[in-house]
């Protein structure tokens, strides 16, 4: 908090960075082929920062092609464990000197207010390529068991080029859970950032060569997700891709892949994540704040908001009293005021989506907010719907609306938590360990927390269930099998007569 600057400092600073726009091929910018280019503006205020280029599959074929010549020449790949790590960690500290003017940068290009910049986004992004970076000469390959005239090896070998394709809610944070691991395991990487939020991703492509990461391992093509996106998930040389986004636009990518060379995808997609409070919850104010946290955090517009509160009847009046009194503590405004919590949304026409779930509220109360201001900001909404098949409680809405379903008991409580087509997170928050994790257990969700609202931490994997993800996990660990596929290189070591060799 002490490192907060003031609105006053926030604002020279943005009025004086130098802002990319280019693609960022093989260590260094250059526009797109076609010298196309797009405006990106600022959310909160409309006006127009940079021009990104926009890339094509001309662009996509040049950044992959750069990037697989680095991964088969071993410039990165066969690099020592070691030199990765400090590569990176140099990358980390570059980040860390620059966090006010990556602050800035992630907030005028995503509308967030400030203040989550400066003590989540970049603190976190920073924190997540230091993780990875010391887990590159700690992980261990394996020795299968295997009779006395045989050794089994098990390797992990990087897989090769992969794309990276992000989302605009966490563009730098998406980033650094997706380059953290697949960097450490030696992959070069073709990053596609979100066309609404190209700036950070171009800033640090930019940090990580001044680090030492060789050129071509790490590529950005900026664009939209028809001319650079499905080039790149189409693409016959791209071994693997990493995808968070919407549900829609994942499955397109299990297509491409099914279309061109049944490249390896792993996606992360949306939720509609229930929040369940019981009768016996203690501490209820506590409990608001969670809530509260779950729901507007980033205008709502996460993966894993927690946007269906599930609540039982006897405990419903007093707790949506107190979500209301912490919720009017969430003010609107600025996003460069460090005061500010609730900030703009991404763009105008993602404002437009969210304000036509605000018309389709009838048929439910809305308890508090429901407004808009601008063109891009939405109060904290509370809207008591009168059941689960609601429209607001089935469809991810990515803004700051909170849907309240009542429910009578604990058994209903668990049937309408999965009374939908995600699984990414949820919530439980009660006083009976028992009802915690056994709630924890049948809720089918790839991260379940009990008595808070949150996403576990890097040192644990992220990811759905059902229609929020497919075939892997971000953080942790687990995150390293995306990037890495295993090889089992076994010796015979008996001589011809099958005698074993003296
Ligand atoms: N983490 C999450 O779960 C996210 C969910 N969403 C959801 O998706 C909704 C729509 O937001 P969008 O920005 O349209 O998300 P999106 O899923 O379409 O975009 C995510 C990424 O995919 C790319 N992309 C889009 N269309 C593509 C295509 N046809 N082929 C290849 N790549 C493509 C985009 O350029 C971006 O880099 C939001 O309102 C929200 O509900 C959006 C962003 C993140
Ligand atoms: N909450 C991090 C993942 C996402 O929203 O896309």
């Amino acid at each position: 908090m002490s490192d907060l600057l003031t609105k006053g400092e926030y604002e020279a600073l943005a009025a004086s960075i130098d802002l990319p726009g280019n693609a960022f091929i093989d260590g260094g910018f250059r526009p797109a082929l076609s010298g196309k280019t797009f405006t990106t503006t600022n959310p909160a205020t409309g006006a127009p920062l940079a021009e990104i280029a926009a890339c094509g599959a001309g662009d996509v074929d040049i950044a992959v092609s750069k990037a697989r010549e680095a991964f088969e020449d071993g410039r990165w790949s066969r690099l020592h464990p070691g030199a990765r790590k400090e590569v990176l960690l140099r990358l980390a500290r570059l980040m860390e000197r620059q966090r006010h003017e990556l602050s800035v940068l992630e907030s005028i290009d995503s509308g967030k207010p400030i203040y989550d910049c400066e003590t989540v986004d970049i603190p976190e992004t920073i924190h997540v390529l230091r993780w990875h970076a010391e887990l590159i000469d700690k992980i261990y390959d394996q020795v299968a068991p295997a009779s006395d005239d045989h050794i089994a090896l098990v390797l992990r070998e990087p897989v090769g080029v992969v794309g990276l394709v992000l989302p605009w809610n966490f563009p730098l944070l998406m980033l650094a859970w997706k380059i953290g691991p697949a960097l450490a395991a030696g992959c070069s990487v073709v990053v596609k950032p979100a066309a609404e939020t190209s700036l950070t991703t171009l800033r640090v492509a930019e940090m990580a060569v001044e680090a030492g990461l060789p050129p071509g391992v790490l590529n950005v093509v900026t664009g939209s997700g028809a001319e650079a996106g499905e080039p790149l998930g189409r693409h016959g040389d791209v071994d693997m891709i990493s995808f968070t986004g919407s549900t829609a636009t994942g499955r397109r990518f299990l297509t491409y892949s099914g279309e061109s060379n049944l490249k390896e995808v792993v996606l992360e997609m949306g939720g509609k994540n229930p929040c369940i409070v019981l009768d016996d919850a203690e501490d209820l104010d506590l409990v608001a704040a969670h809530v509260v946290q779950g729901a507007f955090w980033n205008m709502g517009e996460n993966c894993s908001a927690a946007s269906r509160l599930i609540v039982q009847k006897g405990i419903k009046a007093r707790l949506l009293e107190r979500v209301q009194a912490h919720a009017r503590e969430w003010n609107l405004g600025d996003p460069l005021d460090p005061s500010v919590r609730v900030g703009a949304l991404v763009s105008p026409a993602h404002f437009d989506k969210v304000s036509g779930y605000l018309d389709a509220a009838q048929g439910g109360t809305v308890l508090m907010g429901g407004r808009t201001h601008g063109g891009t900001h939405v109060e904290p909404t509370v809207v008591e719907l009168p059941g689960n098949d609601h429209r607001l409680a089935r469809e991810e809405i990515f803004g700051p609306v909170l849907s309240v379903i009542e429910v009578a008991s604990f058994e209903e409580a668990i049937r309408v938590a999965n009374d939908t087509d995600y699984g990414l997170a949820a919530s439980i928050f009660t006083a009976n360990v028992k009802r915690a994790l056994r709630g924890a257990r049948m809720i089918r969700a790839g991260t379940v927390t009990v008595n808070s609202f949150g996403e576990g931490d890097i040192s644990t994997p992220f990811g759905g269930y059902k229609q929020s993800g497919f075939g892997g996990r971000d953080n942790g660990v687990h995150a390293h099998d995306q990037y890495t596929q295993l090889k089992t290189i076994w010796v015979d070591l008996s001589d011809s007569s099958g005698d074993a060799v003296d």
